[in-house]
């Protein structure tokens, strides 16, 4: 499979956002560690948001922590803002199954009842097990069960993309 330039992705991404919230001084900016905390990085310097960008970790919240254990430990929530009665702009890099966004809405409602969550993501890879969706997607790319997209930084902190498959 040829994989797509992440950063003509998020330039795809970013525009979107930009038409959807012409005023974005009240609009809350939520990064999921560990990509789309890079992306909502950018956003927030190339949109230039008003508000402090904040980030979550669904590593607590998953509901197959007990299978998945911990890789990493846990980063510390930030949230820099009122949550209560907010409009929320969740980032993610790549939305699956959808229960890493359950669990980040649910830390999220820790911090108060927001107006409204919509959700951004570089790659809808298909498979979802939860009603969730993106209200704005860089690709839509289904993968196949044992595939997974990887996204990371390189040296100059350009978004880099690859395809990992597991043995079946
Ligand atoms: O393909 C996937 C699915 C979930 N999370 C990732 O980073 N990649």
């Amino acid at each position: 499979m040829s994989l797509p330039n992440p950063e003509a992705l998020y330039a795809r991404l970013r525009d979107q956002i930009e038409k959807a919230f012409p005023d974005r001084s009240e609009l809350g900016l939520i990064g999921v560690h560990s990509g789309g905390a890079w992306i909502a990085e950018r956003l927030h310097e190339d949109l230039a948001f008003t508000l402090p960008c904040g980030f979550l970790d669904s590593a607590f919240y998953r509901d197959d922590f007990s299978e998945r254990g911990l890789k990493e430990a846990p980063k510390p929530a930030e949230v820099p803002f009122e949550v209560q009665g907010r409009t929320i702009l969740l980032v993610d890099d790549v939305l699956y199954t959808g229960r890493t966004t359950r669990a980040i809405v649910n830390h999220l409602f820790d911090f108060g009842r927001p107006a409204k969550i919509e959700l951004a993501v570089l790659l809808d890879r298909g498979g979802r097990e939860l009603p969730i969706d993106a209200q704005y997607v860089g690709k839509h790319l289904p993968l196949k069960s044992n595939e997974a997209f990887v996204l990371t930084l390189d040296e100059q902190g350009a978004f880099r993309l690859e395809l990992e498959v597991k043995p079946n």
